[in-house]
């Protein structure tokens, strides 16, 4: 029986934690070349040894790493679908409501045009919105591996949760709930109406809480803060799995995917202020040779868009067609 533990077959590493500002915010200088270097080649060591622990069926399965540089991945990065808060318009930052019905079918909607593109691990934010959107979202996927949850908040936690077959681990994915993924703390407009508020203090002052980059709610986070940790977790935890070449999807917020896509895209403080998000519609990147690629969102499943826009995509699809009669009856 095999005993290496589902959490044990995670690539994780930490990068360096030198830091420069940029726009009022403290981010972690892991582009910095000389140490870039150095992680990627412990980056690589471990991924091999990952590897080679997994038992793998040849018949069955598409050896996804065989199809990848390590130097090139996918990032997905997706807002939750609409939730019981959003429906009522009332400000919801961290309180942890779910998705509604309408939700529900964005996140299958976001999972039908990813569904070709390999996912290797998930980062979710710790709210139930963001967990239940990457869920919804990845039983649409055309190679049916499971999603499952990993639980680091204590040593029992992971002690009972782990998984004993290599292959069953094989056909999972790995989902790793973050704080630091969540919506923005709103203080204390948490559960205000949005236009009740806007009429209560003005319009002008509650569009500077909800869309200046510095100015802070009333006991809550402005969006600069939000990014100092949103953008840290990036760096230090998902940017070492994108080196390894690992595809990740991010399901997250509406504030904590602005912060995470202004790093992405080198926005400025202004130009961020105009970025708005759709919930339920993907977002795909492609990270090569130390660099953010954005591509756009990726289109149905049926168009062939997505997939020219990397060679290896383009060949795991081919696969997938190939072997779709033994791996989606
Ligand atoms: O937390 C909320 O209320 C929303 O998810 C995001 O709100 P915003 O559009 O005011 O930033």
């Amino acid at each position: 029986m095999a005993t290496a533990t589902f959490h044990q077959s995670i690539v994780s590493l930490a990068s360096p934690s030198s830091t420069i500002s940029q726009c009022g915010f403290k981010i972690d200088s892991s582009l910095s070349f000389t140490s870039k270097k150095i992680n990627f080649c412990k980056i690589k060591a471990m991924a091999s040894v990952s590897y080679n622990n997994t038992l793998l069926s040849p018949s069955k399965t598409i050896p996804e790493n065989s199809l990848k540089k390590p130097n090139e991945a996918a990032l997905i990065l997706i807002r939750h679908g609409e939730s019981l808060w959003n429906e009522k318009n009332l400000f919801t930052g961290c309180v942890d409501v779910p998705l509604t019905e309408k939700g529900v079918e964005e996140a299958i909607e976001a999972g039908k045009r990813i569904s070709n593109i390999p996912v290797d691990v998930i980062f979710t934010s710790s709210l139930i919105r963001a967990q239940m959107t990457a869920m919804l979202a990845m039983i649409q996927h055309r190679r049916k591996k499971v999603p499952i949850i990993l639980h680091d908040e204590s040593e029992q936690a992971k002690t009972w949760s782990q998984v004993f077959s290599d292959e069953t681990k094989n056909q999972s994915i790995p989902v790793i709930p973050a704080w630091q993924l969540n919506e923005r703390m709103y203080g204390e407009l948490q559960g205000l109406n949005k236009q009740e508020t806007a009429e209560r203090y003005g319009k002008q002052q509650v569009h500077e809480w909800r869309r200046s980059y510095d100015i802070p709610p009333p006991k809550g986070e402005s969006l600069e803060m939000c990014a100092e940790r949103a953008v840290a977790y990036f760096q230090d935890n998902i940017e070492p799995k994108l080196a390894a070449g690992k595809n990740v999807m991010i399901a997250a917020h509406g504030n904590s995917l602005r912060s995470i896509i202004m790093y992405l895209d080198k926005l400025t403080c202004q130009e961020v202020i105009s970025l708005e998000l759709s919930t339920g519609i993907p977002l795909l990147y492609i990270f090569k040779e130390g660099k953010f690629m954005k591509r756009g969102s990726p289109v149905g499943p049926t168009e062939a868009g997505v997939y020219a826009y990397t060679k290896r995509l383009a060949q795991y699809r081919q696969k997938l067609e190939e072997d779709s009669e033994v791996i989606c009856p």
